[in-house]
């Protein structure tokens, strides 16, 4: 079998099975601590303007999602914004697009120094996103699935914005879809890029593809995943949608069709990508560097492809 590019992460079988979440804390209102202190018996961090920062990669599609909310719900002044390098060394996600390579707030080199602050036996691979304590640099949490939940719930007093992200009336739908997406299209794309059995690889490659097509069936009649109005589930769909042909289908062969081959899912893209939030913070540009310089044994070269031509996103 060949070399995994994530050994830990990796079954007999070849199939990819992605790390649990390390760190869960969650910031709420509900906190019975007083600013500026830690977690309180249950783990809940106070909910403070100006105190935590959001680090993401512009590569990253979980982190993308949390940048995306962030700015649906105008929590751009409440929780700041640290950016790595879309390249990482053998040393993790590094801070070198920063002036004297340190992020300007945190005052560290790499990510890797918030993790190992929080949890000195931390082995698991360093993520985005992740929300850090600037008070303590201390990771509160890279849970991504319930960090864009809480900033749409916990956030509440601080949000300037209202759009209504996850209506209570559609959750136990939304929720289900949105496993599905996670399972078959969100992880399903890496599932396939990084599987490294035959099998693995062919029934990721199916259950993503069947799932497309029951995503281009709903939205052949209506605008968007629950109809008119944006949610969550289409935040989460839109950030694997984004990078589909510029890197899934050809570094992870999700190859059965491009994402532009597909006219309902298509038209959904590119209508998400002319709003607000969606595509203002995608940087094509970062998201194939990324990729194809930093899977080793998928791209052993690092040569960036010229292609596609994704200038159809903006016209
Ligand atoms: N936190 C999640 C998902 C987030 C995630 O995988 N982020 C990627 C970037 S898209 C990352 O930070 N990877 C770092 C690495 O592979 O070393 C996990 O632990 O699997």
């Amino acid at each position: 079998m060949a070399q995994a590019q994530f050994q830990q992460e990796t079954s007999p079988r070849g199939e990819f099975v992605r790390q649990p979440n390390r760190f869960t804390g969650r910031v709420t209102a509900k906190s019975t601590s007083a600013p500026g202190e830690g977690p309180d018996e249950q783990g809940r961090w106070p909910l403070e303007s100006g105190r935590y920062r959001l680090i993401w990669s512009r590569a990253c599609p979980w982190a993308h999602r949390a940048v995306i909310v962030r700015k649906l719900l105008g929590l751009e002044d409440a929780i700041s914004l640290g950016t790595v390098d879309p390249i990482r060394d053998e040393r993790g996600w590094r801070f070198s697009l920063d002036p004297g390579g340190r992020d300007p707030v945190l005052g560290i080199e790499f990510l890797a120094e918030a993790y190992l602050l929080t949890d000195p036996e931390y082995q698991g691979r360093v993520t985005v996103p992740v929300l850090v304590d600037t008070l303590t640099r201390q990771v509160v949490t890279n849970d991504y699935p319930q960090l864009t939940l809480d900033l749409s719930t916990e956030w509440t007093p601080l949000a300037t914005k209202d759009p209504n992200l996850l209506p209570s009336e559609l959750r136990p739908e939304m929720d289900r879809l949105m496993q599905d997406i996670y399972e078959d299209v969100n992880n399903g794309v890496y599932r396939c890029g990084f599987a490294v059995g035959q099998e693995a690889y062919d029934e990721a490659y199916s259950r993503l593809f069947s799932r497309l097509d029951q995503l281009e069936q709903r939205l052949s009649h209506q605008r968007y995943l629950f109809g008119d109005h944006v949610t969550e589930a289409d935040v989460r769909l839109f950030t694997t949608l984004v990078r589909f042909d510029a890197v899934y289908h050809n570094h992870f062969k999700c190859n059965r069709n491009k994402l532009s081959e597909m006219p309902s899912l298509w038209r959904y893209a590119r209508d998400l990508y002319s709003l607000p939030g969606f595509g203002d913070t995608v940087d094509f540009d970062q998201i194939k560097r990324h990729y194809y310089g930093t899977h080793a044994q998928i791209n052993p070269g690092g040569i960036v492809p010229q292609g596609p031509d994704l200038s159809a996103w903006t016209s």
